[in-house]
């Protein structure tokens, strides 16, 4: 028997469970998790809030019995507070009040993360809210039910921050977003990018503060204004989303830490002590675009990174490939897809970097309907001419263009072979001189 213990149980946790319970017949799997739901999907939370969606019913795939149903032991609401790594002993508290050891051959942590809180004055004010957990969501929509909810302040114009903006504004509520850089999305997109999104969020009536600081949240006891070093924003509610931090306090000095403080693993998701794994939001991962280790912190890595560790801690032995911290948003049917790193990181990681650009419509002219315009951009490194990151804007579902640049970056293809390669045409799909072909062949 080989005694597996998973500290943590959202979306790394559930898939290193499933994956070793449908694998390994002799994982005697144990599961800890501190929260009382899992593998809520945080990706529809401002569907939810913005009421796209019915509910929240949806936003679930997994629990407590689905996981017991293929073997697991499973206990909700039981943070694990240490871990004897020498002993190989994990120490919980059940939810009623029970001290618990249990041993492990392999443990996997998969503590995930959590938002950053600026350390300004006013943070602990009511209405200023957090946006992670299914509970956060939750009482962000009971908050925004009653009628004082009438300004709403995003902190944060990343990911987050500009899908709830588009979600606060559907519910009829006068949004500010704010990003200490001077526009929104500045982590995915260069600048040809980002002002088709500015534009698209100007045009919704959202208030755009980019460029500011916050310095302080005022009220009496409920939040009432956000003070930036620009100026002052009326708000009844804060939404906090500048990002996560790994949350790794159960390594506890004894495992080795990334810059940000994630749990540094190598290809096998082991960490720096044996036998001990580290998946999804608290581990990092290795970045084929800039070949090093980086830290990105997604569902679709915490799915990818959990099926690596669950082999290898259950007896097999399997290498990530890496990843691209390939990522998509759509906004108001403005669709934007990204991988690899934009023109402006490239250059600030040393890469000699340059980047090729091409606007098209998806289908030939003749198709009069539903065709709309697209827009693509490629960097690659002059000097080797490997693609680096492509980035790519439509109102048309173009998404699936995307993973035709994450696997190039993976692999390591150059912006010469890409102009070669076979990309098929039919006037109902796209055109004979692809956007994708013409932005190779513009490479210098
Ligand atoms: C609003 C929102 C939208 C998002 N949209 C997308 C998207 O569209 N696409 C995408 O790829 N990603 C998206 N993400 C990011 C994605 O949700 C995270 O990358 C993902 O949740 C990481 O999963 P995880 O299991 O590694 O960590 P987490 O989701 O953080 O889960 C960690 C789990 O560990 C448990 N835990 C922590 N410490 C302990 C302890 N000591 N003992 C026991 N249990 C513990 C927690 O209770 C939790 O259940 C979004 C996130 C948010 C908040
Ligand atoms: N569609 C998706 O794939 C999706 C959706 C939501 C979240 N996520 C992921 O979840 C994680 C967290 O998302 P997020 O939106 O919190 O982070 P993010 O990294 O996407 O964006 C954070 C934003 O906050 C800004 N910022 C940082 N410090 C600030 C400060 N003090 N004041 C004002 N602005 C500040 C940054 O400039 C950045 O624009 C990310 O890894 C993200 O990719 C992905």
């Amino acid at each position: 028997m080989n005694k597996i213990v998973i500290v943590g149980a959202n979306h790394a946790g559930t898939a290193a469970a499933n994956t070793l319970m449908a694998n390994y017949k002799d994982a005697k799997v144990t599961i800890f998790d501190a929260n009382s739901n899992i593998s809520f999907l945080g990706c529809g939370m401002a569907l939810w809030i913005g009421e796209q969606i019915a509910g929240a019913e949806g936003l679930f795939y997994s629990d407590k019995e689905k996981l017991e149903a293929q073997g697991a032991v499973v206990h909700m609401e039981a943070p694990v507070e240490n871990i004897d790594f020498d002993r190989k002993v994990v120490y919980a508290t059940l939810k009623d009040g029970t001290k618990v050891e249990e041993s492990y051959d392999k443990v996997i942590l998969a503590t995930g993360s959590t938002p950053i809180i600026p350390n300004i004055p006013g943070i602990d004010l009511e209405n200023v809210q957090k946006v992670k957990l299914y509970q956060h969501a939750d009482e962000v929509i009971r908050k925004l039910k009653t009628e004082e909810i009438e300004n709403v302040v995003v902190v944060g114009a990343g990911y987050i921050g500009v899908e709830l903006a588009e979600a606060f504004e559907r519910k009829g509520k006068k949004v500010t977003l704010i990003d200490i850089a001077d526009t929104c999305l500045p982590v995915y997109y260069d600048e040809p990018f980002t002002n088709l999104m500015r534009e698209n969020l100007k045009n919704h009536g959202i208030h755009l503060a980019f460029g500011e600081r916050v310095l302080e949240i005022r009220g009496d006891q409920k939040v009432r204004e956000v003070v930036t070093d620009k100026g002052v924003h009326k708000a009844d509610m804060v939404v906090l989303s500048i990002g996560f931090r790994p949350n790794t306090a159960l390594g506890n000095g004894k495992l080795e830490l990334f810059r940000n403080g994630a749990f540094v693993v190598d290809k096998h998701q082991e960490t720096s002590m044996k036998d001990v794994y580290a998946i999804g939001d608290c581990a990092t991962v290795f970045d084929n675009s800039i070949q090093d280790t980086n830290y990105i912190a997604l569902a679709s890595n915490a799915v990818r990174t959990a099926i690596v560790a669950a082999h290898n801690a259950g007896g097999g032995t399997l290498e990530s490939a890496g990843v691209q911290g390939s990522n998509g948003i759509c906004i108001y049917d403005l669709k934007m897809l990204s991988t690899g790193m934009t023109l402006a990181k490239a250059n600030v990681c040393g890469f000699e970097a340059a980047a090729t650009d091409y606007d098209d419509l998806q289908k030939p002219e003749f198709i009069e309907e539903n065709n709309p315009k697209v827009k693509i951009r490629i960097v690659y490194d002059k000097k080797t001419r490997v693609i680096l990151g492509a980035q790519m804007a439509s109102t048309y579902d173009i998404s699936m263009g995307i993973h035709l640049f994450s696997l190039a970056i993976q692999e390591r293809v150059t912006i010469d072979k890409l102009a070669l390669t076979d990309i098929f045409f039919l006037p109902h799909f796209n055109k004979p001189y692809n956007y994708i072909t013409m932005a190779a062949l513009g490479a210098k």
